[in-house]
Parts: structure tokens; sequence; C-alpha cells
């Protein structure tokens, strides 16, 4: 008995005490949401000589008085919020808004609610917990009603008022930046990003360092600026909720390029699992970004090839080099579970040394922002193209109606 207790208790110790696991970043939060219910209304219409309304409410409301509406629940989208600010500014994560007034002999029409605001970070998405999406908020002020309130009472519902709306809704939170950095732990991510931009993130030389994704900002002489976000903890199955499992690859749905950094070397997460060559690496990265999302392949994307200063790099780029022109075929005699059914194609693939040259983490920050300036225009044709036939259209309805006189 003892020791079955003991070997439990061994497992549940082991299970919790991995760090990384245990850092409180917060891009999730379960809120409970409650429109106030509204006011009950005045079924007698015999309203007293004395009633301060005027004359013409009572005429409308001879059939007897209306109670105040329920306010509604509110969220408002605001920068330089985080979640963890909003779960600590309201820890029972209950927002309950406030009720309507009855309906009485002085006041015929209820005062309705004052609706309940809940700021919330940019960048939110909010969905019901049957998976019911209710909207995103991705600019400073946007608001979305979470939970309506209920109507007053008033004849047709016997002056009953009703309540509110009330659910769990779940903010999920999604980085907003230009750029996603996805890469195995030790490849070098934190110390590119640290590089390029003015980030901080911690660096060292064990997995597993960053623990949050960290954003950086990328300026250029001209004043532009461009955000990068590094996301961590994605490791050879996390498909299968290893490590952090997938938990920040949904920040990559929103960027609009992929950065993509693997170590020439490889990597080895730890003894127990095989050691992966470069191309390995490649592959089950885009193993991983696929069983997420399938749509996160068809992204733009560079590969940065890091660690160039170690020693054999050079020559173990050369081997590898003409491989990554051709992924499809280089992949194909891996097993099907670590295979990519999609390939991803490469804007740019850049050897660097994000630790020691400077002059190629220029490269890769220019190479960068070329590419997003490139996917601007892009988007602006795709955008004008489609703005132009819709101006056709427009024109040849109001010419159908208007015919044009000469
Ligand atoms: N020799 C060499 N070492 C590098 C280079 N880039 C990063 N490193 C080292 O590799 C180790 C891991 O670097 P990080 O930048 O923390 O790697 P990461 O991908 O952010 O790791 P996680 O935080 O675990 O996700 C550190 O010891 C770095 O100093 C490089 O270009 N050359």
């Amino acid at each position: 008995m003892v020791k079955l207790s003991t070997v439990i208790l061994s497992e549940i110790k082991q299970k919790t005490t991995r760090r990384y696991l245990r850092e409180g970043f917060k891009d999730t939060l379960r809120i409970f949401v409650q429109g106030g219910a509204g006011g009950n209304g005045l079924p007698k219409y015999v309203l007293k000589a004395s009633c301060s309304c005027s004359a013409n409410i009572r005429n409308s409301f001879r059939f007897g008085g209306v109670g105040g509406k329920g306010a509604n629940v509110v969220a408002v989208a605001k920068e330089n919020l985080t979640l963890e600010q909003v779960y600590k500014a309201n820890r029972s994560k209950r927002y309950i808004a406030a009720s309507g007034r009855h309906s009485t002999h002085n006041f015929i029409l209820g005062t309705p609610g004052e609706d309940l605001k809940v700021e919330v970070p940019v960048g939110v998405t909010l969905v019901t917990d049957f998976g019911k999406k209710l909207g995103e908020l991705n600019e400073e002020n946007e608001e979305l009603v979470l939970a309506k309130g209920g109507p007053g009472g008033h004849p047709k519902n016997g002056f009953l008022g009703v309540k509110g709306e009330a659910y769990p809704v779940k903010l999920d939170l999604k980085l907003i930046a230009d750029i996603g950095l996805v890469g195995f732990p030790n490849a070098g991510k934190s110390t590119l990003l640290k590089a390029i931009s003015h980030a901080k993130p911690r660096i060292a030389a064990y997995p597993f360092t960053t623990v949050r994704p960290n954003i950086g900002i990328l300026s250029y002489k001209d004043l532009r600026q461009i955000s990068m976000a590094d996301l961590p903890g994605l490791i050879e199955g996390a498909h299968k909720n290893k490590g952090m499992g997938h938990q920040f690859l949904k920040h990559v749905e929103r960027t609009k390029l992929l950065l993509m950094i693997v170590d020439i070397n490889g990597f080895q997460l730890s003894p127990q699992y095989p050691h992966r060559s470069c191309l390995e690496t490649i592959m089950l990265l885009i193993k991983e970004l696929e069983m997420y999302n399938a749509e996160l392949v068809k992204k733009p994307s560079i590969l940065v090839i890091n660690k160039m200063d170690t020693e054999g790099s050079i020559q173990r780029f050369e081997e590898v080099k003409d491989k990554l022109k051709n992924l499809k075929e280089s992949f194909k005699d891996y097993p099907s579970e670590i295979r990519p059914e999609n390939i991803l194609k490469f804007c740019d693939i850049i050897p660097v040394s994000a630790k020691e040259r400077p002059a190629d983490v220029e490269y890769v920050k220019n190479r960068l922002r070329n590419l997003l300036d490139v996917l601007a225009e892009l988007e602006q044709q795709e955008q004008l193209k489609a703005n132009s036939g819709l101006y056709q259209e427009i024109r040849q309805k109001i010419s159908e109606k208007q015919p044009i006189r000469v």
C-alpha cells in the first residue's frame, strides 16, 4: 500500500515539476458573463392622479408600464492590456450586468441598466463553451456584446422582466505580429530576435528557456517598423500534446510571414529522443505546422539555417543545400508518421550565424522587409482588382436604373 501510494505520488510530482509548464503566461481566459434581467412592468394602468409623468407618456403607456431593459455585458478592446491583468482585475471572473429598473407609478418607463464594459486585450477572439464564435476584437476601442440583457416586462410578456443571457465565454488571445518565428528549442530563436530587434528574450544553452511568446520590433532607417513574435515550445510530437503542444501555434495564424529557424547541426530534445538532422528538423517542423492547421503551410515563409559559425557547419550546409531545393523528393523516403503531406515552399533559404555575424542578421532583417513589402503590394493589387470589379458592378447597376442622358 505504502509502495503504491509512493509510486502514485512520485508520478504526480513528476508531472507537475516541469518549470516551463508552470510559468504564468495567459493566452486564454474563461469568464462567466450574464446580461442584466429586465425590470418588471406595471400591469395596472390605473395611474395615480399624482403621477409625475407627462400626459403624453401616460397616454403611450396606457396599457401598463414597461420595465427597464437589462444591461448588456460588452467587451472593449484595449491595447497594452494582457489577460493576466484582466484576471487580476476580477479574480472571480464573473461579469454580471445590472438589471433594468421596475416600472412604477412615478416612473412608468423603467430605467434601463447601464452596460457593463469588460476591457480585454486587442487581438482576442471570444468563443462560448458551445463553440459559437461571438467575434474578434482587433482594434483599439472596438466593442462586442457578450451577453444581452433581458427585455423589460410589458403587456406581451405578462409584465415580467426577462432574464439576460448567461454563459461562460473563452477569451482566446492571438498575438498580432507581422512575422512568426518558429523552430524547435535551442535553434536560436531568441538569439535572432534579440539581434534583429529591441526585444530582450531570455537566452540559455538549454531548451525551453523561452516560456512565453516574445515580441520584437524591427526598426528600419525610414522609420518603418515590423513586429516579430518568437513562438516557443514547439517540439517533435507537439501535435500529440507533447511539451507545450500547439499552445502557441495559434499565434502564427495571424502573422503574414513565417520565419522558420533550424540549427545546421540538427536537434535532439533529450537523450531519449533520436537525433534529428537539419533536414529532418525542417521536415518535422513542417509536419507540426501541418498537423495544427494545414493552411499554415501555405503561408509565405523564409528558412533561416542558424549556427553557421560552428565546426563542420559549412560542409553540412553543402550536403543539405541541394536537398532543400526539392523538399518533396528529399522527404519521400521517410515514414509517413513524420513526413508532411504538404510541402512548404520557402521564398528564401538563408544560412546565418545569429550569434556571431551581425551582417547575416542585417541581411535577414532587410530580406524580411522586402518580402513583406512585396506581399503588401500584391495584397493591394488584389484589393484593387476586387474593388474595380465592385465599382463596375455598382456603375452598371446605377446606369440600369438611371440611364445616362446624352
Ligand atoms: N554557435 C552559435 N550558437 C548560437 C547561435 N545562435 C544561438 N546560439 C546558442 O544556442 C543556444 C540557444 O539559443 P536560444 O536563442 O536561446 O534558442 P531558442 O530557440 O530561443 O531556444 P528556446 O528558448 O528553448 O526555444 C544559446 O546557447 C545560444 O547562445 C549561433 O548562431 N551560433
